[in-house]
């Protein structure tokens, strides 16, 4: 299995659609599919389906592909500020993989994730963290990253909430040392108005992902995409 973050120059940039209902999908799915992004994070955390809704959901999914994109599959638990309970967090991914048969898939890290990431289908796995509230010690987010390495996915995603400019330079040194020191391409991102730049400048500091809007915004700070794809040029050069 090809692994679409490994060795990469410029980030994939990746747009999510966040929605309630089949027809909000519908609708956030159009500015995403001509947005030029790479990748399409489907969260769907959140969403709820009618049963004789999942034929639409899977033409969607088939036509995010069939436009070229990748297609992303993320269950955001309420613990790592999404909507879906971690009750059966395994069961809810695999079913959702099933059911969208993605190209990617989001496992959230913690206790269960090894296990989880067992019974998926053999797909790239994105392994994330999330902090809300600010951005731990570097001790403390290097050994988190070690720790998440071990388990061999194909991403490791940390989005932190900084709180200073300081937390800002931290989060860039510490994706610079991860891409540096670990074998697993990484995507550190910060969140809010303050680690906007983490988000643009990921050509110099190593980071494989990152998020922006289509439209919709499932994090704070996440720009539109036609600015990230042109600061990523600048800050490349
Ligand atoms: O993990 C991430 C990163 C993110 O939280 C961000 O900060 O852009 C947005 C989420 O949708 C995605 O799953």
């Amino acid at each position: 299995m090809a692994n679409p973050f490994a060795n990469r120059q410029t980030p994939l940039v990746a747009v999510p659609i966040m929605a309630a209902t089949l027809a909000e999908v519908q609708a956030q799915i159009v500015p995403a599919l001509s947005s030029g992004a790479d990748v399409i994070e489907w969260r769907v955390d959140g969403l709820r389906l009618g049963t004789t809704e999942l034929a639409a959901a899977q033409q969607l999914a088939a036509r995010i592909q069939a436009n070229g994109q990748q297609l992303l599959v993320t269950l955001r638990t309420q613990q790592q500020g999404g909507l879906a309970t971690a009750q059966q967090y395994g069961q809810q991914v695999q079913t959702w993989c099933a059911r969208l048969r993605p190209d990617m898939v989001d496992v959230e890290f913690g206790p269960v994730a090894a296990a989880v990431m067992a019974t998926l289908p053999p797909l790239p796995v994105v392994l994330s963290w999330h902090d809300f509230a600010g951005t731990p010690a570097d001790a403390v987010l290097q050994q988190r990253l070690c720790d998440m390495a071990a388990l061999k996915p194909a991403l490791l995603k940390l989005a932190l909430m900084p709180q200073t400019a300081g937390d800002v330079l931290r989060i860039l040194q510490l994706s610079a040392w991860a891409h540096q020191h670990l074998d697993v391409p990484v995507a550190l991102m910060g969140m809010g108005n303050l680690g906007r730049i983490t988000r643009v400048a990921g050509r110099l500091f190593g980071t494989a992902l990152t998020f922006a809007s289509a439209g919709v915004s499932s994090a704070p700070g996440q720009m539109p995409v036609a600015e990230v794809q042109r600061l990523l040029q600048d800050f490349g050069k």
